[in-house]
């Protein structure tokens, strides 16, 4: 596993190192394109007491997706995204968060991923992305 390259998007929620109020998540990724994340997600983002709240829940997946994208060299928006809740994620735990791309159909791009707990499967999300331009993505980075 070696350490995905992040983008410009260093204020994302999700990930950016300048977004002290955001997870500030990082990411590996294997030779295959698997992406995991380790992390203890902090008490601020509680949803149920103890546990995190669930449209955190849904970021992680959806974070961890959108980088399976970028490991393919893919610049890809979330159309659809579905997450099933199968148990709590406990808060300050360390989780791990793994991604794949699947499939590809012209800009459509099919991802899933898993946030595990010793090895059980708390949560798992699929999501449809849509591959768009740098220049449509940064298209309001400037307002
Ligand atoms: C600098 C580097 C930084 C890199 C930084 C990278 C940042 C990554 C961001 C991380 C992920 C996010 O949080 S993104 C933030 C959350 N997402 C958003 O805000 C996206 C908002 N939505 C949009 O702006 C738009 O819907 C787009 C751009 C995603 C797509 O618009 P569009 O180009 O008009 O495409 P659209 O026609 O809607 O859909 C495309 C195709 O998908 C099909 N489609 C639509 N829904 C479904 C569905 N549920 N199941 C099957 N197929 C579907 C349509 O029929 C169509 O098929 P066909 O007719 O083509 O066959």
């Amino acid at each position: 596993m070696r350490p995905l390259a992040h983008g410009a998007a260093h204020h994302c929620f999700g990930c950016g190192k300048a977004n002290r109020s955001g997870l500030r998540l990082n990411f590996l990724v294997s030779d295959e394109g698997l992406i995991v994340c380790r992390t203890k997600i902090p008490a601020r983002f509680e949803g149920p007491p103890g546990y995190v709240h669930g449209g955190v829940i849904a970021t992680l997946l959806d974070e961890a997706m959108s980088k399976a994208n970028r490991a393919c060299n893919v610049i890809a928006m979330t159309r659809h995204l579905e997450v099933d809740y199968r148990r709590p994620v406990p808060l300050r735990s360390t989780i791990e968060i793994t991604a794949r791309h699947l499939k590809a159909e012209g800009r459509k791009h099919f991802c899933e991923a898993e946030i595990r707990l010793h090895g059980e499967t708390l949560a798992s999300g699929k999501a449809l992305f849509i591959a768009v331009t740098k220049q449509f993505l940064l298209s309001r980075t400037k307002d």
